[in-house]
This record gives structure tokens, sequence and C-alpha cells, in this order.
């Protein structure tokens, strides 16, 4: 017999403070020969030689190998009784229920061996007792259930239930945990006892619902596995019903086995083989468990077998505890916390979750800010470099737009060029779209690219008409055309000697037509008009004129054909020389020069024609404009230069007239020559005063105008380049001569010639202008300086043809 339990005190918390590991209690008792064994004389062969050892007496002097003594927690001998068996050996066990500890007593042994007579003993005890221990506990209730059951042929039986079904094992975890078992019979018939006698009846039915065969060892042999189960509830009497009153529960299993037999000793058959096998199989396995638990023999085999069985389950340890089962409100209290604990666990579970994964997804950030570092920077090296791109586009974009704006104003197809030589209302065109209202804009851009080629320029008869005007009147004032100067409206066109003796008048009030305005308008009459405010400047239409004409003059033609080479050479070299002559003293050529009126038109602002150089026949005319067309081919707008006529336009002459004007006037040329110097000292301070008046920049002087903002502020940063530059040719000059003088002051006085004078001579001389008649003088400073700085000063245009202008009127 074997008993499984514990000893231990309860406390709310279902926690057995006092548990403990324990063995599994395991007792022998011997059953004395009945009257069969005696009547076949068998004798005992084991004898309990101590309360604890049994001995196998071997009386038989059988050889084995198997241990002769046996010792367990309690043998009893044969003549001890089941009370004595009970009490010191399964009570203790049994009534721990009472104080809340699952017990369970079984009896394992042979058939008829005396194990049902041995438990149906214990139960009794243990009823009684418990019994006794509720009615000596009056301070605590109790409640006793009881159940029954018995495993036949493998099969779980309701031994409280007649003729029932077999029942089910559960092992649903969650029933698991309602019921506080590790295995549910489903629907097993658990009966509250009312009292002992209850319990007695119960017992009463379930042995007589117990499978209990014949078998030729035993009569009544238990042919089942039989479990009683008493549960036994209890709670202290005072608290029932109170909120932290708790309830000791706890069952108390009395197993009786069937006993394990061989088919040839109870020569069983049939039935009693079938139930005889699955009594042995079960055993068996049983027997396993508990050799597997611990780590531990017919008459004399089976009980060498039982004992051994005993011996194993000897060594098996137990740990029992207390089972508490609290009350609801108590339950609910524990399951709060309980709960509490778990959410602590979840929130600690999740905080690792959500610490793991936040370690993910910062890493994956980190990576991300990583790559957009990485795209930020090339991002930026892309913006630098475009910026970079940007910028330089903006200088050459800024620099080409200047030059495409100005050349967009300036640039005419060279066929327009020629149009606008010959076409006196495309030049007004032009200039007027391509140079604008301001005469200086105009007039400052052609003199800056003419500075290009200065030098060339001087060697050349340049023409240039200048209309100064503040009212733009040349713009709306329809022009003579082309044809009509071509035909012979054009003194110039006429004139062998005044070559560029031409000059026009072009009035601000609307013109004539071609024919009326050479036959009808008057230039002395416009020229004397003193009530035009406006001082006009244009390109001339009568050096036009002359160019394109003089290309297609018959007369030219018959002329050149009619000279011969020599004449031609030497007549280029008077050319040359005269044109050289009129560079360097400035002569006028005035086709009225003799004529007083002239003179007063010349005194007149509103509108003069300049003309530099003279020739003084036809060929050398046609040599000359045939030259200067080539010229102008190559640079036409480069080589315009100013061309004063200073001459009154006459009323317009008859072709046929023309050929004895043009004698009279190269006499007249010729004998006007001596007052040729003094007259050009005059225009030419007339120039001057006229420059200054338009504000060309001669001097920082302002000069009131229509100037829109760009225009005055371009005009300031050429003032203010001027300046500069001067300033910085001096300084360097200094610097590397240190012998400069100080630099005095430059074109403060418009109307004081000599100062004048000085003043271009010595920008000229700074920038290393070439003196008419002599080569350009070498500089002191490296020739990308000096380049530079004339650079900077030929961009102040108006400045370099004053210089030009005196330089060549020196
Ligand atoms: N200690 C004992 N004193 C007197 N008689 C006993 C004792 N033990 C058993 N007996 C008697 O022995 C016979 C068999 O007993 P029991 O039925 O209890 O054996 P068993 O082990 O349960 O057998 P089975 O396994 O076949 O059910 C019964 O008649 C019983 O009265």
């Amino acid at each position: 017999m074997g008993s499984i339990s514990g000893d231990s005190t309860v406390d709310l918390d279902g926690q057995d403070s006092n548990a403990h590991e324990e063995k599994i209690f395991v007792a022998v008792r011997l059953r004395p020969l009945n009257e069969r064994e005696l009547s076949k004389n068998d004798v005992s062969e084991w004898e309990c030689i101590n309360s604890t050892t049994i001995l196998f007496k071997n009386t038989l002097q059988e050889r084995t190998m198997l241990p002769t003594a046996y010792t367990f927690d309690r043998v009893f001998r044969s003549d001890a009784s089941t009370k004595q068996v009970y009490e010191e050996a399964a009570k203790k066990i049994a009534l721990s229920v009472l104080s809340g500890m699952n017990s369970t007593i079984f009896a394992y042994g042979q058939t008829s061996s005396g194990k049902t007579y041995t438990m149906s003993g214990i139960t009794e005890y243990t009823i009684a007792d418990i019994y006794d221990y509720i009615n000596m506990h009056r301070e605590r209730e109790f409640v006793l259930k009881f159940s029954a059951m018995e495993i036949y042929n493998e099969s779980v039986r309701d031994l409280l239930v007649l003729d029932g079904a077999p029942l089910r094992l559960l092992d649903d975890p969650e029933v698991i945990i309602e019921l506080r078992e590790r295995t549910v019979v489903d629907k097993l018939t658990e009966v509250t006892l009312t009292d002992s006698n209850h319990l007695h009846e119960l017992l009463s039915v379930c042995e007589a619902q117990r499978q209990i065969g014949e078998t030729t060892l035993n009569e009544l042999s238990s042919r089942s596995h039989q479990i009683l189960r008493l549960t036994v509830e209890s709670e202290t009497r005072e608290y029932v019903g109170a909120e932290n009153t708790s309830t000791l529960t706890a069952s108390v299993n009395f197993v009786d086995l069937a006993g394990s037999e061989r088919a040839s000793q109870t020569l069983s058959a049939g039935t009693r083989l079938k139930e005889g096998c699955h009594i042995n199989r079960s055993l068996l396995t049983l027997g396993t468990v508990i050799r597997k638990l611990s780590p531990a023999h017919g008459h004399l085999e089976q009980s060498r077998n039982t004992l051994l069985f005993a011996s194993c389950a000897k060594q098996v340890s137990t740990n029992a505890q207390v089972n508490v089962v609290m009350s609801e409100k108590a339950l609910v209290k524990q399951l709060q916390k309980e709960l509490a604990r778990l959410e602590n666990e979840l929130r600690s579970l999740s905080s690792l979750a959500n610490s793991c994964g936040s370690s993910s997804a910062l890493k994956e950030k980190e990576l991300l800010i990583e790559k957009m570092d990485k795209e930020i920077r090339e991002l930026t090296h892309q913006r630098d470099l475009a910026q970079s791109r940007v910028e330089d586009m903006l200088r050459s974009g800024g620099e080409y737009q200047a030059s495409k704006s100005w050349q967009d104003r300036r640039s005419v197809p060279e066929n327009n060029e020629e149009q606008f030589l010959s076409d006196d209302t495309l030049s007004r065109l032009y200039i007027d779209k391509y140079f604008g209202p301001d005469p200086c804009q105009g007039w400052e851009k052609i003199a800056q690219e003419n500075n290009k080629n200065f030098e060339d320029n001087c060697k050349e008869v340049q023409c240039i008409e200048i209309d100064f005007t503040k009212q733009n009147v040349i713009s709306s004032a329809p022009s003579p055309q082309k044809g009509d100067n071509v035909s012979g409206k054009s003194p110039c066109s006429l004139d062998n000697d005044a070559y560029f003796t031409k000059r026009e008048t072009i009035s601000s009030a609307p013109s004539p037509q071609k024919g009326d305005n050479v036959s009808e308008q008057s230039p002395c009459s416009s020229d004397n008009d003193s009530s035009q405010p406006s001082v006009n400047v244009a390109r001339s239409q009568s050096c036009a004129a002359i160019l394109t004409t003089l290309m297609k003059s018959p007369s030219s033609e018959e002329a050149e054909e009619s000279e011969n080479t020599s004449q031609d050479e030497a007549d280029n070299q008077e050319k040359v020389s005269n044109v050289e002559k009129v560079a360097s003293i400035g002569n006028l050529c005035r086709e009225d020069s003799q004529n007083s009126d002239s003179s007063d038109c010349l005194n007149d602002e509103d509108q003069i024609i300049m003309t530099f150089g003279k020739d003084r026949t036809n060929k050398q005319q046609e040599a000359r404009v045939k030259e200067h067309n080539e010229m102008i081919e190559i640079k036409p707008v480069k080589q315009i230069e100013c061309n004063l006529d200073m001459g009154d336009e006459k009323t317009p002459k008859k072709p046929e007239e023309t050929a004895d004007v043009d004698s009279d006037k190269t006499q007249d040329t010729k004998q006007s020559a001596s007052d040729w110097q003094a007259e050009f000292e005059r225009q030419k301070r007339k120039i001057i005063e006229l420059w200054d008046a338009c504000h060309i920049p001669l001097r920082e002087s302002s000069r009131p105008g229509k100037r829109n903002a760009e225009q005055a502020n371009a005009q300031e940063i050429l003032c203010k380049g001027k300046r500069s530059s001067i300033r910085e040719v001096g300084h360097r000059r200094k610097v590397e001569t240190e012998k400069a003088p100080t630099m005095p002051s430059l074109w403060t006085d418009t109307t004081n010639m000599e100062h004048m004078n000085e003043s271009a001579s010595i920008v000229a001389k700074l920038v290393g202008f070439k003196e008419p008649g002599r080569p350009r003088k070498k500089c002191s400073v490296s020739a990308s300086y000096r380049q530079q700085q004339v650079v900077q000063l030929e961009t102040q245009f108006a400045t370099h043809d004053v210089i030009r202008f005196l330089l060549d009127s020196v």
C-alpha cells in the first residue's frame, strides 16, 4: 500500500509555504493464509523482522539473485489489523485532506492479496476520522463531496451511476484550471455528502457497481481499478461570506487496484482472461511509471514483484501542496492581482518588443539619414556646379546680352549697311532704331567700335554725320530718298573738289520729299531757324549719298577709264597725302567755305554736318570713295568718322549746273584754304561746346536731358570708368617713372581750347594714342597693362573721340 500526501500549512495566496518534497509512503502488509492456503499447507515465506523490514525466508532454498530482505516505511505482519495499518500507514495521509492537501492511498498487490480488504477498511476509517474532525471543528464549515469510478478494461465508469456509459477523460487546459485538476473525468458524478451515512451508502453503491468476478484465486476478485474520491472543502465559519475568506479544498483518493494475476494461476479464460490482460497491462504501465519515477516478483514470485513495485514506489518523490480555494471575492482579488502581474509582464514584453522594433527602426532611419546626407552632398555639389555655370552664363550672357543688345541695335546686315550708306531714310531709321533717341549713346557706341580701328581710321577719310537733337526729330522727319541724292541732288556727288564738302541741312521740321528737299528746302533757312532748340546729330545723308552715288557716278566711271595707272598712283599718293594732311591739320572741306552765309549757318547750332578730308579731282575722289567703300565693307560702321560739314546746303542745283558749280567750288576751296585753320578752330570750339552741351562726357558735367535711368547709369559708369582709368593710368605711370607730374584737371573748361587740347594730349599720351603724323608711342608700361587701360579708356568712347578729334585737329 502506498500513500501520497504532504503536511503543510495553508495561506490565502494558495501557496504552500511548507511544501516540501517527500517520498511516497510505502507500507507492506502481510495477509494471513486463508483457508484454502492453509488447506494446502502452504507456508508463508515472508517474515517481518521489524516494522520496516520484511525478509524472504527462502525455505525452498531457491537460488535467486533477488534480495531476501526489503525495507519499507512500514511493514505489517499478518496479524496486524486494518485499524493498525490505517493508523500507522494511512490516517495521516488520508486526513491531510482536511488541511487542504490532496492525497491518494492506493493498494497494489497480486490478486487475493487483501487489497480490497485493506482499502475498504482504510476508507471507512478515514471517513470516520474526517467526520470526527468535522465534528470536532465546528468553527469551520466543511463540505464533503464524493465521487467514484472504475477503470474496467481501460474504460472509465461512473460507479455512482447505474449502467452508466464510459466517461471521457479531459485534458482541456481551461477545465483543468477551473477544476484545479490535472485530469478531469467528464460528467463524473460528484455527490455532496450530507453525513457519513450518506457516504457509506454511496460506498455501498460503488461496491455494488464495481466489476467483480470470480477467479480461482478469489471468489470476489476485483476486475477493475476503483477510485473513490472524497473531496473536503472547508472554511472558517466566522468568515463565511467575507471578502478575504478562503476555502481549503482537497481530495483524498482511495484506489483499489485490480490485482495482478497469472492466467495460468487464475485459470481464467474468456472475460476474466480479457480482464486480466487489461489489468496486467495497466499494472505493468503503473509499474513502469513507478520505476520511471523511482530509481527501483507465484506466490513467491508475485510477492517479489509486489515488493519490487513497492520498493520502486518507495523511491518516488512527491511534492504535496495545500489546495486553497478562495472565496469569489478573494478569487477576484487574486485574479486581479494575477491580471496585473500578467499585464506587467505583457508590458515588459511589449516594451522589449518595441525596444527591438525601435532599435530596428532607428537603424533604418540612420541608414536613411546617411543616404539622405549623401544625396544632399551630391545635390549641393550639383547645385554649386550649376550655380557656377549659371554665373558663368550670366557673365557671358550679360556680356552677350550687352553686346547682343548693342549688336541688335547696331548690327545691320552688310547689305543694310550699304543701304544705310545709300539710303537716307534707312540711315535715319537706322540711327533712330539702333542708336536710339539719345545721340550720345548712339554716337558713343559708334565711336567705341570705331576706336578699335583707330589707327587705320586715322588714315582714312571718314565720315559721320552728327545730328544733335533733343526732340528726336530725325526719326520722325521724312528724309530724302536715296535716289534723289544719287541723281544729282547731292552736291557732293557732283563736287569733284569737295569730296566731303557736301553739307546738307537736316531739319527737324518735316523734310521735303525727294526732290523737294533739294529743290525747295534751303538748308540755310533751316540752319538759320534759331527757333529750333534741338541739336540733331545724324549720319550724314550727304555722306551716304556720296559714298553710294560716286560708286555709280557715270562721270566718275568715265574719269576712271580715262586715267592711266600712273596717274592713279600719283593721285592716290596725293590723296593719301591730302588725307594725312587733313588728318593732321584738320582742314575742313567746306562746300561753301567762301560763302559767308555758310559761315552763318555754321554758327547755327541746329544742324551741322562736318566733313573731314578733301580731294581735288574726280578721280582722286573716286579712288578715295572706292577705298572708303572697301574699308566700309570690312568695317562698315567702325570707320565712321566725324565728318563735319560746315557748309550750308545750298539750294539744290540742277544736274546741268553741277559741273560748273563743282568747278567753282574747287576754286573756292583752294582760295579759302587760308581761312580753314581759323574756321576750323572756331568750329572745333563749337563742336566741343556742343559735345559738352550734349553731355558727351568730356568731363564730369551733367546735362539735363531725356536720358532714361539706364542711360544715366551707363553714363555714370562710363564717367567713373574714365576717372578711375585715368587715375589708374596716372598712378601706374607715377609708380613706374616716379617722375610723373601731378595729374592736371582734364576737360574742365570746354570753352578753353588750349585747355582742351592739353587735356587731349595728356590723355592721349597716357593711353598711348598715336599722335597725328607719328607712329604710336610705345608706352613704358607693359603691353598688357597698357592694352587693358586702352580698352578701358576706349570704352569711354566720348572722351576717346574728343581726344582723337582734338589730336587730329592739332
Ligand atoms: N488481513 C486479512 N485478514 C483476514 N482476511 C483477509 C485479510 N486480507 C484479505 N483477507 C481475505 O482474503 C480474501 C481476499 O481478499 P481481497 O478480496 O481483498 O483480495 P484482493 O487483493 O482484493 O483480490 P483481488 O485482487 O482479486 O480483488 C477475502 O476473502 C478476504 O476476506
